[in-house]
């Protein structure tokens, strides 16, 4: 989908904070899809608890990059990754690392809700129980937490034992976010997550967003310049694989040092 606004969006009023500490820290990344270079010497720092909105038209790697943090890619063997992303100071990217502690240290949230086909309880009980061995009522705590957590406890609270296939896909969204939370990640990674959803739906999971940002580092694609602006507390611009620009999303929207950043967010290219 191509940018379509005519002016810069009104940017939201959280602000920044630069001097957060690093949590994820990417460094000289490349990526190839066998010969092809989707990603190009990227550079990029994500601040812990903040926000970071990935922007840019069609194509232009944000979804390839958010895939090189859970090193979801690494299930196609043509797919590849070389540089540095340092997860608290350590190489994710080295392959003595554990894939599945890493997928849960880093969540990740998908464009379509995905729920698993079980009941809304055994969605979020799932992936605790890989991890972790707990009692009923310690399993019962954790599940009532993390349905809370992702603003859906309420509705859900009486038919737990329901489907969670049988929920509204606002709803859904929101039980992978909560199956997401559940496994205490440090980072959550969001893949254009509200783009099949009503505006209504939309505004509770961009509130969640600004919940969740207050326990979680969170980096968000997103085709929604004003969703970026709205939600994120950064914003990086990438265009044909390479990051063009980036800094806190007061900055870039309202004053972009590049004229590339200043044509999409204004809807002259995309
Ligand atoms: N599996 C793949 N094999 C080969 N090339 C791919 C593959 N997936 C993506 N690409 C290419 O990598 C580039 C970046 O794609 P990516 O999906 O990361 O872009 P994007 O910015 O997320 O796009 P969109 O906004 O349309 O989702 C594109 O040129 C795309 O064609």
């Amino acid at each position: 989908m191509s940018a379509t606004a005519t002016a810069a969006p009104v940017v939201g009023q959280s602000q920044a904070d630069e001097s957060a500490a690093i949590r994820l820290a990417v460094k000289d990344l490349n990526f190839y899809y066998g010969d092809f270079k989707g990603l190009k010497n990227i550079n990029l720092n994500f601040l812990d608890r903040q926000v970071t909105a990935l922007i840019g038209p069609s194509g232009c790697g944000k979804s390839t990059l958010l895939r090189t943090f859970n090193r979801i890619y690494s299930l196609y063997p043509e797919q590849r990754a070389e540089g540095q992303i340092l997860l608290d100071g350590r190489n994710i990217l080295d392959p003595s690392i554990d894939l599945n502690e890493l997928r849960a240290r880093v969540g990740m949230v998908f464009q379509k809700p995905t729920p698993f086909p079980m009941s809304i309880y055994d969605n979020i009980a799932f992936g605790i129980r890989l991890y972790e061995r707990l009692g009923k009522a310690d399993l019962d705590v954790r599940v009532e937490e993390a349905l809370r957590k992702g603003a859906l406890w309420d509705e859900v609270k009486d038919k737990l034992k329901q489907s969670g296939m049988g929920l509204s896909g606002g709803q859904q969204q929101r039980l992978c976010i909560a199956r997401t939370v559940a496994q205490r990640p440090e980072v959550i990674l969001f893949d254009e997550p509200t783009s099949a959803l009503d505006p209504i739906s939309t505004g509770r999971i961009e509130e969640l967003i600004e919940q969740l940002r207050t326990e979680f580092t969170i980096a968000i694609v997103t085709h929604n310049m004003q969703q970026a602006a709205r939600i994120s507390q950064f914003t990086a611009f990438m265009y044909l694989g390479e990051l063009v620009e980036y800094g806190p999303t007061n900055r870039l929207f309202m004053n972009p040092t590049k004229r590339q950043t200043q044509d999409y967010i204004t809807g002259r290219f995309g």
